[in-house]
């Protein structure tokens, strides 16, 4: 509880803006998540459920809660009162037996809930994993350029999650909510009815890649990420998702090596990259885009495939930006050492690729819909 607690406090407001969905974003100070966050990595496993979901059920004092959470009851309720006051949790009318006052679900804490279908839960235990060490070397690494990550960590947070499966597990699961709830999904927003075929490149457990098969009765599907992720998800499609698996190959590999990305043997391809290109410094986003324009290219319509990037699209002037989109690039760096991108720094990436000039729509989230053909193709 205490390291947790502790690191919350220096370094949990920065680091949790992004987890937030935009619609509460605005209502909370974010640190506060973080601290009670916390509180669910110490304890016994069964102690792992967060405070959102110890009230589920219904109002509990802070000595209950502290009782189901394995956490000192009096700090919590230091914890929650502060919680409460930024807007997380409320307190509910009566009292408990001791005349301490009742906690209570709010719609911010219910976001908390682990079985909220927009849930931040994952997000927030990803914070855990990622980012609050990560950050303490920040300062550090303005000098000596070492992602903050690898210097926490020893290695990087791709090398990290393969080592560590239960904390891999959590971080695709971040990854399948990570857009803040079913209105401002992606798959809601990008039309697919021009493909055949999509390729997600990096799609993780596909919940993406699914949620556009069930839109797209047409469309067929390509799933591609990292061996360790894709064996994962082959068990989770086999359970959850076997109507689609007539319409989708689920298939390993690494979009760092030459050949590794599937091509498409049907027409109309399209290479989805959602969350990807950020993740990675110029010279890395630009060996990816060059192995995908590999990959298209033995395809067997090449002229006809679409590249679809979403991620961030900065403003040239920063200072109209903002502030969650730019913290956003720095979490980048410090826990991935990659980087968000101005609308020319996408145009120089994607031409240097051989890749034409983009057309690029902004989505009701914060990201955006970049698409590019081939140089050269119609
Ligand atoms: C930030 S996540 C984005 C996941 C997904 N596209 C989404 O939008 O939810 C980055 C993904 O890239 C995958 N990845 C990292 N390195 C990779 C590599 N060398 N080859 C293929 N996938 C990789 C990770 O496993 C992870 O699923």
């Amino acid at each position: 509880f205490v390291p947790q607690y502790e690191s919350g406090i220096l370094n949990g407001w920065v680091h949790n803006v992004y987890l937030v969905p935009p619609f509460v974003r605005e209502a909370i100070r974010p640190q506060h998540i973080q601290y009670l966050d916390g509180t669910r990595h110490s304890g016994p496993q069964s102690s792992r459920a967060g405070i959102a979901d110890h009230l589920a059920g219904g109002p509990k004092s802070a000595r209950d809660l502290a009782r189901a959470t394995c956490t000192d009851s009096q700090l919590l309720f230091r914890l929650l009162r502060v919680a409460v006051n930024a807007g997380v949790f409320r307190v509910s009318k009566g009292a408990s037996d001791d005349g301490s006052p009742l906690f209570a679900n709010n719609a911010l804490s219910d976001l908390m809930r682990t079985d909220h279908p927009g849930a931040l839960h994952h997000g927030l235990q990803t914070t855990g994993i990622d980012s609050v060490a990560s950050w303490q070397h920040l300062a550090a690494s303005l000098r000596s350029g070492t992602v903050p990550f690898q210097a926490a960590y020893g290695q990087s947070l791709w090398e990290h999650l393969a080592a560590h499966p239960d904390q891999d597990v959590t971080f695709t699961r971040a990854m399948a909510v990570s857009e803040g709830g079913p209105a401002l999904s992606i798959a809601s927003q990008l039309d697919c009815s021009e493909f055949g075929t999509l390729v997600d490149v990096g799609g993780a457990s596909g919940s993406l890649l699914a949620d556009l098969l069930e839109r797209h009765p047409h469309l067929h599907g390509i799933l591609f990420d990292l061996p360790q992720v894709c064996e994962r998800s082959k068990e989770a499609w086999a359970a959850h998702k076997a109507h689609l698996l007539n319409r989708t190959r689920i298939t390993g590999g690494s979009f760092m090596e030459a050949d590794s990305i599937p091509a498409v043997q049907t027409d109309r391809p399209a290479y989805l990259l959602r969350f990807i290109l950020h993740d990675w410094e110029t010279s890395s986003a630009l060996a990816i885009l060059k192995n995908v324009r590999q990959a298209i290219l033995t395809s067997r319509h090449p002229q006809e495939a679409t590249l679809i990037i979403v991620d961030q699209v900065l403003k040239d002037d920063f200072r109209w930006e903002l502030p969650y989109k730019l913290l956003m690039d720095i979490n980048m760096w410090t826990s991935v050492g990659g980087q968000e991108r101005t609308l020319s720094e996408w145009q120089a990436l994607l031409a240097e690729a051989g890749f034409g000039q983009p057309v690029v729509k902004a989505t009701q989230g914060y990201n955006s819909i970049i698409k590019a053909k081939l140089q050269g193709a119609l």
